[in-house]
């Protein structure tokens, strides 16, 4: 292995942060950071995406939904931005995580993050995780403008602008789903399964109950 792409909710982070701290985040931001930044040409070429006239309805029932739409990706990435830059956020991640990255990295294996959340957002949360600056330990931020992450296609875009062979590229996520059209295009598999976040396990892709178990499977 080569590689390593990994998911973030379930995976890297707990899938109560993003549910109880991210998502509530944004969702009480929305009306005020529309009505401060929404001429703003960054704010309003997202806008320019929600379908319809009412956008604040739009975005209030993707959210609602937690669909994962491009757009609604985005706008939170760049609420989140303010929240991160004012201190009333810091990015999770589990006590393994940190270690095992840094460990990853000195090995030599290249790391990168796929995550429905915007490329924004995901620099965001290791820039201002609790665990200090991870940002300079990825080389890449694939979001959903490389695909969806149920769908194979979007592993062999990420392999693809990644320059790496997709049978060397190991990656991790909670959800079987992701991982079983990860497979698909070629790719290693490894499903967390954190007991913290309740996941249940597949019974078809290799498990790990953190990543001190990945570095374990990667030494292997
Ligand atoms: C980068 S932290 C925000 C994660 C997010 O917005 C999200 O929707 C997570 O979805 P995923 O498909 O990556 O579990
Ligand atoms: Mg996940």
């Amino acid at each position: 292995m080569t590689h390593v792409l990994t998911d973030i909710e379930g995976t890297t982070t707990a899938i109560a942060f993003v549910h109880r701290s991210l998502f509530p985040y944004a969702a009480s931001a929305l009306e005020g950071f529309l009505a401060r930044h929404g001429e703003e040409a960054e704010v309003a070429a997202v806008l320019a995406e929600v379908p319809g006239e009412d956008k604040l309805a739009q975005l209030r029932a993707w959210m609602a939904a937690d669909a994962k739409v491009t757009p609604l990706k985005a706008l939170q990435g760049l609420i989140w931005r303010e929240g991160y830059k004012a201190g009333e956020l810091k990015g999770h991640l589990w006590p393994d995580v940190p270690g095992a990255l840094r460990d990853w990295k000195e090995r030599g294996l290249h790391l990168a993050i796929y995550s429905s959340g915007s490329e924004e957002a995901q620099r965001l949360l290791v820039r201002h995780s609790e665990a200090g600056d991870l940002e300079p330990l990825f080389e890449g931020f694939f979001d959903t403008r490389m695909g969806m992450k149920r769908e194979a296609a979007s592993y062999a875009n990420i392999a693809r602008a990644w320059g790496a062979d997709p049978a060397r590229i190991l990656f991790l996520s909670d959800i079987a789903e992701e991982l079983d059209a990860a497979r698909q295009a070629g790719l290693a598999t490894c499903q967390l399964v954190r007991p913290e976040d309740g996941t249940k396990p597949s019974g078809r892709h290799p498990e790990a109950a953190d990543f001190l178990d990945v570095t374990t499977r990667l030494s292997a």
